[in-house]
């Protein structure tokens, strides 16, 4: 499988020389194959978004390299690096524009990487195309086209999200913890989506998440940060024949100390 993305020792220190000097990231070294579903798992403050900024651009790294597709893109600007990769956030409202309708977003996100336009125009032939791609995801939206996306729910609002980031495959998808502010049975529709659009597409994603379960269950890779490293990098059938107890014994002998399962789960 060709490699998608190539991380060589990301640091990150916030606060820099003050007394207050955080050092987030202590060289993370990582490498993703076309098509691996990671998800992220550490506990409260251990980096997962950070490391997420740091890919995506938006935070500027204190040291390494980022390498996209045999493209080092660690100095590129978050809209230049925008083509390429997309991100689904927690917050629902985050990415949807909410005083256009559902079609006007699509029609948006059809527009990524180009220049657009102030109107958020919607072609015939686009319209027929939303239709489809809304019947598959089983939550009716493709007779709400014309709705505002604002008077949609959050897991409506969600599933919209989600299909305007993979509608121009992207070359990595970042999720971080998109399911979060759903109610349970919501993240469940949510996340059988994500994992629908992400195989039928061989997408390269990422997906940071507080659940351990879900960590678990969804992806063929899985990562846990831990005091700004990488404490264990799971794939194949280490991570096909993983249960939480595996995982809290996997990183005890690992990182010497006991995993606390609150630390991990309570966000
Ligand atoms: N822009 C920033 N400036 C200064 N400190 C920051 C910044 N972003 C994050 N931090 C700090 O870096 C540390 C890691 O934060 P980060 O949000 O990456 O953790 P996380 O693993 O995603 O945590 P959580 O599970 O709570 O969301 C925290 O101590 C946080 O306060």
């Amino acid at each position: 499988m060709p490699q998608v993305l190539k991380i060589n020792d990301l640091q990150q220190t916030f606060e820099r020389g003050t007394v207050n000097e955080n050092h987030v990231l202590r060289g993370i070294d990582l490498e993703l194959e076309a098509g691996d579903f990671v998800t992220i798992i550490g506990s409260n403050g251990a980096g997962k978004s950070t490391l997420l900024n740091s890919i995506a651009g938006t935070l500027p790294v204190t040291q390494g390299q980022i390498i996209l597709n045999d493209e080092d893109v660690t100095k590129q600007s978050v809209t230049k690096r925008a083509k390429k990769i997309s991100r689904v956030f927690q917050d629902p409202k985050m990415g949807t524009a909410v005083r256009l309708t559902v079609e006007e977003n699509l029609a948006l996100a059809m527009k990524r990487g180009q220049r657009r336009g102030f109107a958020p125009g919607v072609k015939p032939r686009d319209r027929q195309f939303f239709k489809e791609q809304l019947a598959t995801l089983n939550l009716n939206l493709e007779n709400r086209l014309e709705s505002e996306v604002g008077l949609l729910s959050g897991g409506q609002r969600q599933a919209i999200t989600l299909l305007m980031a993979t509608l121009k495959r992207p070359d990595l998808i970042l999720l971080d913890e998109h399911t979060a502010a759903l109610d349970p049975k919501t993240s469940i529709t949510v996340m059988d989506l994500t994992e629908k659009l992400i195989s039928e597409q061989h997408l390269t994603a990422f997906m940071v998440t507080h659940n351990m379960e879900d960590a678990i269950r969804y992806g063929n890779r899985l990562i846990m940060l831990h005091q700004g490293k990488v404490a264990l990098n799971l794939k194949g059938d280490e991570k096909h024949d993983l249960t939480v107890t595996k995982l809290m014994d996997l990183f005890q002998q690992q990182a010497g100390s006991q995993l606390e399962d609150d630390a991990l789960l309570l966000a």
